[in-house]
């Protein structure tokens, strides 16, 4: 559904990005881990288009860089890690920027717009703000508010750029098992990058990660989250063990470091 061959990026004088490839089918989902500074939001920006790259990008079998902005909308959202809100906009009116494809140049938004964007905040528990300005809500609601855009946007490949780190445990849960059921029922494709490699590990059925900028690994979860690679790329001591459902979980060593 979404591939990337060769991708690079300069920023400045370094290279931050150098010679990865990903593979992600129709319904997959894969999840980006590696240490902070290792080029995670890097590789969705450059899938997104939205930073100078080298390498080719393709969404449902087309090159993206043929795709006009209107198009490429329709087949991928993005919901950057902390975006500028304009703070006098409402809740509802940001998430549905999210349907602005469909929306014709002079037109407005039509009740079926309004109808799935009033669904997608209530899915989120955004529906009892959805009057409240963007610059009232606490770290957690704005962080909901962006995933609503996105969703929104009903694209089949949904980019997403650390999801849940301002999110409470409950809500963590709610914004991955929603995504999760949207992939089942309506084979979303999703990717995206998460700072828990224990979630990642349970939600994700790819991991890829990266380091310096270069794929490290690339798999199954199981066979990402060794012992030897979390360590040497996380320069962390930790310990995997299989958790009920048999998938890895990470956890830190106590006066490892
Ligand atoms: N405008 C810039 N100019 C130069 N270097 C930059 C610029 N923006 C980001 N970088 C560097 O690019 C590298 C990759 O950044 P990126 O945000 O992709 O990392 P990340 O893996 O998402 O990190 P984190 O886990 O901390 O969010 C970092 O070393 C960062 O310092």
């Amino acid at each position: 559904m979404i591939a990337g061959i060769g991708l690079s990026v300069t920023l400045g004088e370094r290279e931050v990005l150098t010679a990865v490839d990903l593979s992600v089918r129709r319904g997959e989902w894969l999840a980006v881990i590696g240490p902070n500074g290792a080029g995670k939001s890097t590789l969705l920006k450059a899938v997104m288009g939205i930073v100078a790259h080298r390498g080719e990008v393709t969404i449902a079998d087309r090159p993206a860089a043929s795709l006009k902005p209107r198009a490429r909308a329709r087949l991928i959202a993005y919901a950057p890690q902390s975006p500028a809100l304009p703070p006098d906009m409402t809740v509802s009116g940001y998430a549905l920027l999210g349907r602005t494809p469909y929306i014709s140049y002079l037109g407005s938004e039509s009740r079926e717009d309004r109808r799935i964007t009033a669904s997608v905040l209530d899915r989120l528990d955004l529906g009892p703000l959805a009057d409240r300005r963007l610059s009232e809500l606490s770290g957690g609601e704005r962080q909901r508010v962006v995933l609503a855009r996105a969703l929104a946007q009903q694209a089949p490949v949904l980019l997403l750029d650390e999801p849940t780190t301002a999110l409470d445990l409950g809500h963590q849960q709610q914004v991955l098992e929603l995504v999760d059921r949207l992939r089942l029922a309506d084979g979303l494709t999703v990717v995206s990058t998460l700072h828990d490699l224990t979630v990642a590990g349970q939600y994700a059925d790819t991991l890829l990660l990266l380091a310096r900028g270069h794929a490290a690994a690339h798999g199954r979860p199981a066979q990402v989250l060794t012992e030897a690679l979390v360590g040497e790329h996380f320069d962390a001591h930790v310990k995997v063990e299989p958790g009920p459902d048999g998938r890895p979980v990470v956890h830190l060593v106590r006066g490892g470091r």
